[in-house]
């Protein structure tokens, strides 16, 4: 991704790239040495995601957190570019296949972890995404809204 130096005067909120999760399982982000990436912690606020010269940073996407049955959290970032050179970022967007279902596996399913998420086909999910474009997608779409312990699976 190129991120353009903002214009002079810069627009005060600065936003390269607005804030979302990512919607696939794992990214992997590079960039060079221009620092933009923010996250924002679960009680709110912003802060700098300072990556290191060569290093990369791995951001857990939704359907990691499906997966997972819940343990593994996308984070919300943006991108905010306030300095006057450009950035670059490159991404490696790890996913599953179009056609593949996404379902939490038995073993992560217990009386401490109820199963939090149905079983759902990825490409569908990118679909419903898309049409609704909205932060909670992954709970409205796949979110069991009352996760079921292994007692009551069938
Ligand atoms: O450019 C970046 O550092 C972030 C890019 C990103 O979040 C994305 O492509 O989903
Ligand atoms: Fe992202």
């Amino acid at each position: 991704m190129k991120y353009k130096v903002p214009p002079t005067p810069a627009p005060a909120n600065g936003i390269g790239l607005v804030a979302h999760t990512d919607k696939n399982t794992l990214t992997i982000l590079g960039q060079n040495d221009v620092q933009g990436l923010e996250i924002q912690p679960k009680n709110g606020g912003w802060v700098p995601a300072v990556i290191p010269d060569g290093a990369f940073i791995a951001i857990v996407g939704d359907t990691l957190k499906a997966w997972s049955n819940g343990r593994l959290h996308p984070v919300r970032h943006r991108v905010v570019i306030r300095g006057e050179e450009e950035r670059y970022s490159w991404g490696s967007f790890l996913m599953p296949k179009d056609d593949s279902t996404v379902a939490v596996a038995d073993q992560l399913v217990d009386g401490d972890h109820p199963l939090m998420y149905r079983p759902f086909t990825y490409s569908d999910y990118l679909s419903y995404f898309v049409h609704k474009l909205s932060d909670d997608a992954l709970e409205v779409y796949a979110g069991l809204s009352s996760p079921v312990a292994p007692a009551c699976m069938d």
